[in-house]
Order: structure tokens, then C-alpha cells, then sequence
């Protein structure tokens, strides 16, 4: 890639239009999420018919190509950065943010930790990411927050001492109590001598005895002493998780997948993942004159489940139900889970310090979430200008790596 010439380069990004904000950090609580980030928010994609032509554009429009042509994309790229700079080069006003406090670390799978592939299968992690992950752990309480389904970001991160939010946060589990029952009883606050591992539950107990819904063997799983905010969720075989906010919509996914799994067999590389809680229609690998045609058959199928939804992340569509529950949700319900908020809202937990990395429209949610309280860090994973809700940004998970490890020294120190 060059910055000179016309370089073509494919992207699955939504083009940037200028923000029209500078970089402020950290931001303002409330002011400055505004109308951006609730048009970033993961929107519904209307299923009408009138719509289609503009459902397509929407596909096509996640898929962009960057015409990187010096000075004007350049140009472009640099006011961008202004107001989103590196987390890597800012490093220092980040931590400085973040003394006193207690950090919590947030990260996207796919396009964050690991990179974006055409085999959704085949998006493993290296060891070298897997082993800042692990630092970071060690240190402050880490989150893996994915679209996949749980079983299946745990088969590639493979790291029992932290917390997983999958299918978009509306399946959360915890970490085992072997791997965490070690450490101080609070997250070490930024600055403070620290014990090298974390112990920060203060509200949420383990019930060793559980076993997870995926029967996976050696992870445990817990739930809320203090009740889940999680519509009141948590029970019978429920105790072994501590949230799934869309567990009565399971056969309607159940029944959604298997029609679209049949309608778009026949469309050359389209594929369904089935993310347990939510469904994920890829068309990375499809032909592009033949994205109507599985936007077509994805619309046939949602005809029938009126209760079912449509959003869409890197060239992929994506059916959840229609509760309101998203990444973001996810973000504010671990944080009060950790004893760092009310959960009512009532109170935000100022000493806490959440990081959230991630790549994708979806974790925009979450973005938008740190805004609005004015508290910590959002990162997005971009090397190209995008529309976002993060204060800062970093290239790809190579830097993601570079910034975990960073973190983990400066605790150290
Ligand atoms: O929230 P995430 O962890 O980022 O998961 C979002 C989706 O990621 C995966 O799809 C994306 O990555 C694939 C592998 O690199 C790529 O082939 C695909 O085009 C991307 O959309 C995953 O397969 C989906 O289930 C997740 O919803």
C-alpha cells in the first residue's frame, strides 16, 4: 500500500464524514455522544420492500474502497487522526486519565485481537496476542466482548480467567474460580503497588459446582448476589451464567437458522454462523453482483419472525431478537457486576476506568456507552477514517498487541 497514487484499497469500513468535533479527552459525559453516536449505534435495517435497493447500498457501503490518492485522502486521514489519535502515541494521556482509577479492559474478537479473514473459522489469535491478553489480565479485570457465540470465542482466546460477553453481549459468563482466586480483593487503582493478579468481584459470587450451559469442561461460570439486571434472568439452570437477556428467543434462532441455512445454500459462499443468541449471514466470500440476491433470501426468512431483527457488521448481516440489548448494554452490566455502577444508573462508578477496543459498527455501542458517562477510553481499530464514538484509535490488532502489552508495563511499573 502506498500513500501515492491511486491505490485501491478494499475495506470493509463506513467511510468517514467529518465529525465536526475535535478530540477532547477525556469526554465530556453526555455531551459530545450526541446525534453521531446514536446514528452509530447498530442500527435496524429496515426489511420492506421499498427498501431494498437501499438495504443493498447499506452492504455495499460497509465494503468500501479507499482510494487512498495523496494530498486529499491524506488530508483527510490527518484531521481524522486529530480527533482520534493513536492510543499508542497518546499513551501517556490515557494513563494519565486513568490514575487513581481502577482499569477495566473491553475487546472486540474479530478485527481487534485477531485479523479479519475470509474464513470466519479460521480467525484464530497467535500465541503472542494471546499472552498480552493473559498479562493484561492478570492485572485488571478483561472482557472479551464478540458477536460470536460464546463456545466459539472461547475456543479461540482459550484464556479461563476472563470474562466473556458473546452474541453481542446477550450471553455472559466469568471466569473460573481457579484461575482468579488468587489475588487482591479490588482491581488494583492505576498507580497503586499492585498484586499482580485481581480479585475485583464485589457483588458477584462463583458457584464452582456449575458447569456452563456448553458443558465446556473446567470453566466455571457464576451469578449476581445482588440479583441480575439482566430481566431478572438468572435461575435454574440459568445459575450457571450470569446473563442471557434473549434466553426465550432460542428456538426462533434455532428454527431462523435452519431456513436461512437452506435458502442461501445455493448463493456460491454465503454462509450462516450460527452465534447461538444472534445469526451471522457472511457475503465476504460472495460475488458481489449476488449480495441482492442473499439480501433477498435473509429478508424471506425475516418475513416470518417479526421478533427477530437486522443489523450489520464487517460484510456480514446479522439477525438478533429485538430486545434492547447490545454491546453496550453488555459494557454497563459487567462494569455493575464488578461493583463499579449501580445499574440503575444512578451512579456511575467514577473510580472505575473502562477501555474498550474494538474494530467494528457494533462496538460502537459500547463506545457511545463511555460517552455518555463521560469515563474512559474507547478505541477504535481502524486504518481508515470511520464515523465513530471512540476518543482514540489504533491501526490494527498488531498495535492492539503493542497497546495491551504497553498497559501491562506501565501496571508493572
Ligand atoms: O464482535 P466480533 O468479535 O468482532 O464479531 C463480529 C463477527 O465477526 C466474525 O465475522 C467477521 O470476521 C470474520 C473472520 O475474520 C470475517 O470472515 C467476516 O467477514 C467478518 O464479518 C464472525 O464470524 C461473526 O459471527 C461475528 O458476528
Amino acid at each position: 500500500m502506498t500513500k501515492h497514487g491511486a491505490v485501491v484499497v478494499p475495506e470493509d469500513a463506513v467511510v468517514a464524514v467529518a465529525a465536526g468535533r475535535h478530540f477532547s479527552f477525556p469526554p465530556p459525559r453526555t455531551a459530545g455522544a450526541g446525534d453521531l453516536c446514536k446514528k452509530l449505534a447498530a442500527q435496524q435495517i429496515d426489511l420492506g420492500a421499498a427498501v431494498m435497493g437501499s438495504w443493498l447500498d447499506s452492504m455495499k457501503a460497509s465494503s468500501p474502497r479507499h482510494r487512498l490518492m495523496a494530498p486529499a485522502v491524506d488530508a483527510e486521514h490527518d484531521e481524522w487522526m486529530e480527533k482520534h489519535p493513536s492510543a499508542l502515541g497518546r499513551f501517556e494521556a490515557v494513563a494519565a486519565a486513568a490514575k487513581g482509577k481502577r482499569i477495566v479492559v473491553f475487546l472486540d474478537y474479530d478485527g481487534t485481537l485477531s485479523p479479519i479473514v475470509e474464513d470466519p473459522d479460521r480467525a484464530v489469535m497467535t500465541d503472542e496476542m494471546r499472552d498480552a491478553v493473559r498479562g493484561v489480565a492478570a492485572r485488571f479485570p478483561t472482557a472479551i466482548v464478540s458477536g460470536r457465540c460464546l463456545d466459539k470465542v472461547f475456543s479461540f482466546v482459550r484464556l479461563e480467567e476472563l470474562y466473556y460477553a458473546g452474541s453481542h453481549g446477550m450471553d455472559i459468563q466469568g471466569p473460573t474460580a481457579a484461575s482468579t482466586h488468587h489475588g487482591p480483593t479490588t482491581t488494583p487503582k492505576v498507580g497503586e503497588k499492585q498484586n499482580p493478579t485481581w480479585n475485583g468481584r464485589v457483588n458477584v459470587s462463583f458457584h464452582a459446582a456449575h458447569v456452563s450451559l456448553s458443558g465446556q469442561p473446567g470453566r466455571r461460570c457464576m451469578s449476581l448476589t445482588g440479583g441480575c439486571c439482566c430481566n431478572g434472568d438468572v435461575q435454574g439452570e440459568e445459575e450457571s451464567v450470569l446473563c442471557q437477556p434473549a434466553r426465550e428467543f432460542l428456538p426462533m434462532i434455532g428454527e431462523a437458522y435452519a431456513a436461512l441455512a437452506a435458502k442461501v445454500e445455493a448463493i456460491p459462499g454465503a454462509k450462516v454462523e450460527n452465534n447461538k443468541f444472534c445469526l451471522s449471514v457472511h457475503f465476504r466470500c460472495v460475488d458481489e453482483r449476488r449480495w441482492g440476491a442473499v439480501a433477498e433470501q435473509v429478508r424471506a426468512v425475516l418475513r416470518d419472525y417479526p421478533r427477530l431483527r437486522l443489523t450489520q457488521g464487517r460484510k456480514v448481516l446479522e439477525i438478533r431478537p429485538t430486545i434492547k440489548w447490545d454491546k453496550g448494554e453488555a459494557l454497563r452490566f459487567l462494569l455493575s457486576a464488578l461493583g463499579f455502577s449501580s445499574g440503575d444508573g444512578a451512579n456511575d462508578g467514577d473510580d472505575a476506568f473502562p477501555i474498550y477496543i474494538g474494530d467494528d459498527r457494533t462496538d460502537e455501542d459500547a463506545f457511545r456507552v463511555l460517552r455518555a458517562r463521560g469515563q474512559g477510553a474507547g478505541i477504535l481499530v481502524s486504518r481508515f477514517p470511520k464515523d465513530t464514538c471512540a476518543s482514540f484509535s489504533l491501526r490494527d490488532p498488531s498495535e492492539v498487541k503493542d497497546f495491551l502489552r504497553k498497559l501491562v508495563t506501565c501496571a508493572a511499573a
